[in-house]
């Protein structure tokens, strides 16, 4: 007789293989136990990010009841929430976020712990349009904590990390703006190589955008996250095998970012924000900016400085501020970190009718 063919069972493992398989705390609230845990031994959980500086930044804003405020980047809204309480119920908290996914989450966990719309207005926007998130309002103080969340990084699907497999997206906002697998694709080699110097003063350069534009040529893909992983270490072969591993790390790490800031327009954005920030701000009124790369620091410095010298702003932090060595052992995603502050003064900017020149009136 002839025997029936039965399909072997596929072995699916001891392991979950997904990312929403993988971590318990990716629902922080239903597992705070294993949370705790993960804290204790200086690791952020999936799907929660530890905000920076958070004492530092609240010293700093001293913030009264019925004061109004904007947190340009909600995240996780650990600053956010911290904010609030600050609040003790009385006031305004604004918050900006870009991506759809995290903001959304956020809202509805802030929501659940008391934080609705009669205290919080939650906005998925652009912080380059920080006029435009509450018209006619002018804030007490204003937060910028730059860059990605550690949900963002950690989320395969997102593609922000080399480490892991994923469709080379980067964006923040996945609804707008093209992913960078296909900035990839649009770059000359002259351009890539300037965006990676510009971006992240990549040593490598010319011999990384040689080997991406070689492979695209060659009929190769550099679709995600592993595949530009693979063509970054291709590109570095020609160091000593001892000197390699580690500089392919950091090229990795650098070529990420500096892709990460051109499909975002982070430095633009940034400038329109730091542009428009006095407009928006009370006379009295503080602003606060985390900033994690040199780019970014450069940028938040030299506009400080510059208001402050035309009397727009009436202190500005002389030096960065940087997060505490214990705050460094907890969280080391703190490391990079560098916070700078500025207090606006008593002048208004106005625009001159006509001739769309600013001048500074007491
Ligand atoms: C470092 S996280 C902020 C974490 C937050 N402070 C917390 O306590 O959870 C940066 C956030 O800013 C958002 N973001 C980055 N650039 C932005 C922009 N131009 N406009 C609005 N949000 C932005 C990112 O989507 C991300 O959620």
């Amino acid at each position: 007789m002839e025997q029936e063919h039965k399909r072997r069972v596929r072995y699916k493992g001891t392991h979950p293989r997904k990312y929403q398989e993988k971590y318990k705390e990716l629902n922080p609230e239903k597992y705070q136990r294993d949370v705790e845990k993960i804290l204790q031994q200086g690791k952020t959980p999936a799907g929660m990010h530890i905000p920076i500086c958070v004492e530092e930044i609240l010293q700093f804003f001293d913030i009264q009841p019925g004061q109004i405020g904007l947190d340009a980047t909600l995240g996780y809204g650990g600053h956010s929430r911290r904010m609030l309480e600050k609040l003790g119920g009385q006031g305004h908290l604004y918050a900006t976020d870009v991506d759809p996914i995290e903001s959304e989450k956020t809202r509805l966990r802030l929501a659940q712990l008391g934080y609705g719309p009669e205290i919080l207005t939650v906005r998925r926007m652009n912080f380059a349009d920080l006029d435009q998130v509450a018209p006619g309002v002018a804030y007490d103080f204003v937060l910028a904590d730059l860059g990605v969340s550690s949900m963002q990084i950690d989320n395969p699907a997102r593609g922000f990390t080399f480490k892991q497999e994923g469709p080379l997206d980067l964006r923040l906002d996945p609804t707008a703006g093209v992913p960078a697998a296909q900035r990839l694709r649009e770059l000359s080699r002259e351009e890539l190589a300037a965006m990676l110097v510009e971006n992240a003063d990549e040593p490598y350069a010319e011999q990384i955008a040689a080997a991406v534009r070689a492979r695209l040529r060659k009929g190769g893909a550099i679709e995600t996250t592993r595949e530009l992983a693979e063509t970054v270490a291709g590109a570095l072969c020609f160091l000593p095998p001892r000197e390699r591993k580690e500089a392919e790390k950091k090229a990795c790490q650098r070529t990420f970012q500096a892709l990460r800031i051109d499909v975002n327009n982070e430095f633009e954005v940034l400038y329109r924000f730091l542009e428009k920030l006095p407009g928006v701000l009370k006379p009295g009124g503080k602003v606060a900016v985390l900033t994690f790369h040199s780019g970014e620091d450069r940028l938040v410095k030299k506009s400080f400085q510059a208001l402050a010298r035309q009397g727009v702003y009436c202190a500005v932090a002389k030096e960065v501020i940087r997060p505490s060595a214990q705050e460094c052992v907890k969280n080391p995603r703190a490391r990079s970190t560098k916070m700078r502050w500025a207090i606006r003064g008593g002048l208004r900017m106005e625009k001159t009718e006509g001739t769309g020149e600013e001048t500074h009136r007491v």
